[in-house]
């Protein structure tokens, strides 16, 4: 049986941070994800979790300057020195978060970049993983990279599945894995089942939203019950992080996850 994440960046957001993981507690949730946790002391991520009885399950590496517009820098090509404190940064919260995985956003390629460029982000980007799996191992953590679509993010490095496919075999950590969101592939490539499929043994993490509007999983365009039908006869076990903007009310959107456990009212 999956178990469900809210992801608390988008869900709950009627609450105070701190207070959404009581939410998606009383809601039947069994674990959060969300962007980013320095904006807050581990003691006190960690004492949300221990009061709510919640695991936190994903969070991503410190990404940039995300205001101005970064999305990661694990690609960029003379930013490793911060990357490499990035991993240092996040995987001590994971350590004390009890969290086991942590996703290290690709970051964006310039407006028109040229073959050279791409390949210099490339060349980046493996090497930086390679050094983020390592360090992860030693403390029994996995690294994750996501395909993310380019319509929300234009100029995301890492946009398509294939892509990501070569970036792992490249790498050859076994703890650097694929999150796979359902949202984004759908909107790059479609064909969720067979992506499934061919890629399931370096899934490391799923997470759902309905298509276009990314809104709760019953609404848009894919059929997920199907979906999770085949993530069942697959022997999917961990988690699926609902990464998803409620179209109104959080908890009364939640009809969808009843089978699952989840209490809309
Ligand atoms: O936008 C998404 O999708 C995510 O999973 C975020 O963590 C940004 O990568
Ligand atoms: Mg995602």
């Amino acid at each position: 049986m999956i178990r469900l994440a809210a992801n608390l960046s988008m869900l709950f957001t009627e609450h105070d941070f701190l207070e959404r993981f009581a939410a998606a507690a009383d809601a039947g949730f069994s674990g959060v994800e969300y962007l980013f946790p320095y904006a807050y002391s581990p003691d006190t991520l960690r004492s949300a979790l221990e009061a709510s009885g919640l695991q936190q399950v994903l969070f991503n590496l410190p990404p940039g300057d995300w205001e101005a517009g970064e999305r990661g820098v694990a690609s960029l090509p003379g930013r490793e020195a911060e990357f490499r404190d990035s991993v240092t940064e996040a995987l001590r919260y994971a350590v004390a978060l009890d969290c086991p995985r942590v996703h290290a956003m690709a970051g964006l390629i310039p407006e028109g970049a040229d073959e050279s460029t791409r390949q210099a982000h490339h060349a980046t980007y493996v090497a930086n993983l390679r050094f983020a799996a390592r360090e992860a191992a030693k403390l029994g953590r996995e690294v994750l990279i996501e395909p993310i679509n380019t319509r929300d993010m234009p100029r995301y490095f890492l946009s398509h599945q294939d892509q990501a496919m070569a970036v792992l075999q490249e790498v050859g950590e076994p703890n650097l894995r694929l999150q796979f969101d359902l949202y984004h592939c759908q909107i790059m490539e479609g064909d969720l089942v067979r992506h499934l499929e061919c890629q399931f043994e370096h899934i490391g993490h799923i997470q759902i939203a309905g298509v276009p509007e990314r809104h709760e999983p019953d609404v848009g365009e894919v059929h997920y019950p199907a979906v999770f039908e085949r993530l069942k006869e697959l022997g999917y076990v961990d988690w699926v992080g609902c990464e998803y903007r409620p179209a109104g009310n959080t908890r009364a959107g939640l009809a969808w996850g009843r089978p699952f456990g989840l209490r809309p009212e």
